[in-house]
């Protein structure tokens, strides 16, 4: 059921929700509508500092040293439980967000099972480094290495695909035996919420999953972050707080974990399959209303098809329904807040200023009845717009992209590595040997031939530049959420 306004959204720490203060209370918005549907409690200094005591405490209580089957069982009855409670994840997942409901379930909330469960089997399977060591005097050793739980993990996520997000860092935290708190987006902050619900009706020991909600500076993120007692920080979010967080923690000398922006690049060769790239073109640029990291918003595209592909680019934005997030039709939601709707018109504005040519949208769409109040805002495309320009090298976060022709495979490199971020690409070519050659050399952690944001959770992701440090996914993950300590034996 999704919460109404009178409703809290409550913290959850040391196994329990914790009563709400009315005096710290904000509003849970529905982007669709602009409407508050919720109060969410936010989290003081205190509550922070309790969630984290919490999180040591169930590590101590034995969670670190539990058996990896015992985890793996608990992890597979948190994804079913999901499964059980999946329409109440979507609900609560659309009214935070209000993206589109199919989006919602084949997405976002299909994706929270298969990350507990993904990371069941991969820490279930990983092994342990071991060497044996041949001595200058003729001597042998046996080296090995022994992976413990870092500790306490602060879990900061944002707000373009909560659930989903969250569960990604969750799911390997607990595996590997740490204790978490939880820091979900003041913007989205049900369905953090609601996990608490699923893990405490599993029987996930008191303290080993904890919420705390709120803003960012001066808030629960700041708290948490600067909190003495947290051994490591997986974010999710801006460059800019992801810099912050990293200054944080930084005198603790604490790891970090940076999942950060991107300003991803698809590159089109005149080989390809014209109606399946601009398929998945349009896909990769207008997803959640281009508010995922990985979405495109460069598009380079080979001068002797770039007419047609603009025009089928332009045609599939123009066919993309904005509307009610629980009506099945609707493919594209609004942006998540007002205060984001700013940030993107701006840089429509900004695009014309730098020359572009709009080819579709640009602006704010008229939307009838309750959804007149939401954050809407028109698929748009660009022409004409050099690469120097701001809107081709900063993050937009919104449902646009400049197209850009080329003549070379190694200008179409220069111009998609003409970036000081490093997330992800796409590469559109019927050559087999130029697919691979191009998708190698483009500078992200991730690369995609003829397809985009297709994902194997066993493969690591994260970015380089601005876009990140560190990998997390499959066995990558645990070398963030462990620490090693070698062994070694003489023999
Ligand atoms: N996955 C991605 O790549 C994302 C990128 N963004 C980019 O960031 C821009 C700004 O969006 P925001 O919501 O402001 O992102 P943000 O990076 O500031 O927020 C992400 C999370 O960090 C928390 N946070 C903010 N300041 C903090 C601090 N000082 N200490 C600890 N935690 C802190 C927030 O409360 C939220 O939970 C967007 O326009 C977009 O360009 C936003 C969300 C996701
Ligand atoms: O599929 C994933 O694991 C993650 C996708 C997207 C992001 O990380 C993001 O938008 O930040």
């Amino acid at each position: 059921m999704t919460a109404q306004p009178e409703q809290w959204i409550r913290n959850f720490v040391d196994g329990g929700f914790v009563d709400p203060d009315p005096g710290r209370a904000f509003p849970a918005v529905d982007p669709a509508t602009g409407s508050a549907y919720a109060r969410v409690h936010e989290a003081d200094e205190e509550l922070v500092d309790r969630a984290v005591r919490s999180a040591r405490a169930a590590l101590d209580a034995g969670w670190a040293d539990s058996a990896v089957s015992a985890r793996a069982a608990l992890m597979r009855k948190v994804a079913d439980r999901i499964e059980e409670r999946f329409d109440e994840f979507v609900a609560a997942e659309i009214a935070d967000t209000g993206k589109p409901i199919t989006q919602a379930r084949k997405l976002d909330v299909a994706r929270a099972p298969m990350n507990f469960r993904a990371y069941a089997d991969v820490v279930s399977a990983a092994g342990q480094d071991s060497f044996i060591t041949e001595t200058a005097d003729g001597g042998r050793a046996l080296n090995y290495a022994v992976r413990k739980p870092l500790g306490v993990v602060a879990i900061i996520v944002p707000w373009n695909l909560p659930l989903l997000l969250l569960t990604w860092k969750v799911a390997p935290a607990l595996m590997s035996g740490n204790a978490v708190v939880v820091k979900p987006s003041e913007d989205t902050p049900a369905t953090a919420s609601l996990l608490a619900e699923v893990i405490a009706e599993v029987g996930v020991p008191r303290g080993v999953y904890n919420v705390v909600q709120g803003f960012g500076a001066d808030s629960a993120g700041a708290f948490l972050t600067g909190h003495p007692g947290i051994d490591g920080v997986t974010f999710t979010g801006s460059s800019a707080t992801g810099t912050h967080v990293m200054k944080t923690v930084a005198p603790r000398v604490r790891p970090v974990s940076l999942e950060l922006g991107g300003k991803n690049a698809a590159v089109v060769f005149d080989d390809v399959d014209l109606g399946e790239a601009i398929d998945g073109l349009s896909r990769s640029i207008f997803t959640n209303t281009g508010q995922v990291c990985l979405c495109t918003e460069r598009v380079y595209i080979q001068r002797g098809i770039f007419d047609d592909v603009v025009a089928g680019l332009v045609e599939r934005a123009e066919k993309l329904r904005l509307g009610p997030p629980t009506d099945f039709d609707t493919t594209t939601g609004p942006l998540i807040s007002q205060k984001h709707r700013e940030k993107v018109q701006y840089y429509l504005d900004l695009a014309v200023q730098e020359g572009a040519q709009v080819l579709t949208g640009g602006g704010v769409p008229r939307m009838e009845g309750a959804l007149a109040g939401g954050s809407w805002i028109e698929p748009t495309l660009w022409t004409g717009i050099a690469n120097s320009a701001r809107v081709m090298r900063e993050e937009v976060f919104g449902p646009v992209a400049g197209l850009v022709p080329f003549d070379s495979e190694d200008e179409a490199i220069r111009l998609a590595n003409d970036t000081e971020y490093g997330l992800a690409a796409a590469v559109w070519t019927n050559d087999l040997r130029r697919g691979h050659r191009v998708a190698q050399k483009m500078n992200v952690g991730m690369s995609w031939v003829n397809t985009w944001y297709l994902r194997d959770l066993r493969s690591p992701f994260g970015g380089v530049g601005l876009s990140g440090i560190g990998r997390e996914g499959g066995e990558a993950a645990l070398h963030f959420y462990t620490e090693p300590t070698n062994v070694c034996v003489a023999l």
